[in-house]
C-alpha cells in the first residue's frame, strides 16, 4: 500500500489506464473489463484492475490538475512497478479543425504551470509522450476509421482563466487543445524511465463556445477507451 492508494503489490498491471474522473475508470471497468477486482477507493480515486483481450490491464482515477496525477503516476510505476500509463482525458479544443468528439493524441505537452520549472531550477524541460505509444495509438485509430489529431497541447494550472482570450496565443503556435495533466504524466515518465501516452476527447471548444454535459464526458468516450486497451 502507498499513500494514496490502497493496494497490494501485484494489484497493479503493468498498463495503467489513467482517467481524470474517477467514474470514467469505474465506466472502463465495468464496461470493457472482465474479471475486474478493485483494488482503490482511497480518497474516492477508484483504481480497477481486469482483463481486455486476455491482457491484465489497470485503470487509475488521476483526479484533475498536475499535483494530483503527479500522485497517482508517481506511486504507480515508483511503489507499483507500472511500466505504461496511459492517460485517457477530455480537452477543449484551440482550432477550428478540432471538433467536438474528435481524438487527440498527445505528442508533447506545453504548460502555464511552474512544475517543471521547479524540478528543473528555473530551466524549460520538453515533455514528450512515448513514440511507439503514438504509434501504436495513431494506427490503431486509423484501423478504426479514426483520423485522430496529433502534436502538441497545453496542459494548464487553470480552467476558470481571468483572462477569456488566453487561449489564441496557444493556437496561433499550434496547440491543438487544452487540459489539465500531461505535462507532469510525461516528465514523471521520463524520470522513471517508462512509456506514457495521452489519448484525449474533445469534450468543449473555446474557438466555437460548444461543450458535451458531464455524463458524456464519463461514459460516451469510448473510441479513446478502446484505443487506450488496445496499445495496452
Ligand atoms: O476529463 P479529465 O480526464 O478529468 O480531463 C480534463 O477534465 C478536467 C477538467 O474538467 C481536467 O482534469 C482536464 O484535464
Ligand atoms: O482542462 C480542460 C478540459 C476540457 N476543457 C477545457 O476547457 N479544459
Amino acid at each position: 500500500m502507498s499513500v494514496h492508494i490502497g493496494a497490494k503489490q501485484g494489484d497493479i498491471a503493468e498498463t495503467v489506464l489513467m482517467p481524470g474522473d474517477p467514474l470514467r475508470a469505474k465506466y472502463i471497468a465495468d464496461n470493457f473489463l472482465e474479471d475486474v477486482v478493485c483494488y482503490n477507493k482511497v480518497r474516492g480515486m477508484y483504481g480497477y484492475t481486469g482483463t481486455y483481450k486476455g491482457k491484465r490491464v489497470s485503470v487509475q482515477g488521476s483526479g484533475m490538475g498536475l499535483p494530483s496525477l503527479s500522485i497517482y503516476a508517481h506511486e504507480l510505476v515508483n511503489e507499483f512497478m507500472v511500466k505504461k500509463l496511459i492517460r485517457v482525458g477530455s480537452c477543449g479544443s484551440f482550432q477550428p479543425e478540432v471538433e467536438l468528439r474528435d481524438i487527440v493524441i498527445a505528442q508533447a505537452a506545453s504548460t502555464n504551470s511552474s512544475i517543471n520549472k521547479n524540478r528543473f531550477k528555473g530551466m524549460d524541460f520538453a515533455p514528450v509522450g512515448s513514440f511507439d505509444l503514438i504509434m501504436g495509438a495513431v494506427a490503431k485509430a486509423m484501423d478504426m476509421g479514426i483520423n485522430p489529431h496529433v502534436g502538441n497541447i497545453l496542459s494548464s494550472d487553470v480552467f476558470y482563466d481571468d483572462e477569456p482570450e488566453f487561449w489564441k496565443q496557444w493556437a496561433k503556435y499550434g496547440v491543438l487543445a487544452v487540459e489539465m495533466e500531461t505535462t507532469a504524466l510525461y516528465t514523471i515518465a521520463a524520470k522513471f524511465g517508462v512509456q506514457a501516452l495521452t489519448i484525449l476527447t474533445v469534450s468543449d471548444s473555446l474557438v466555437t463556445q460548444q461543450g458535451l454535459p458531464a455524463e458524456d464526458r464519463e461514459k460516451t468516450f469510448t473510441q479513446m477507451m478502446e484505443i487506450a486497451l488496445e496499445i495496452a
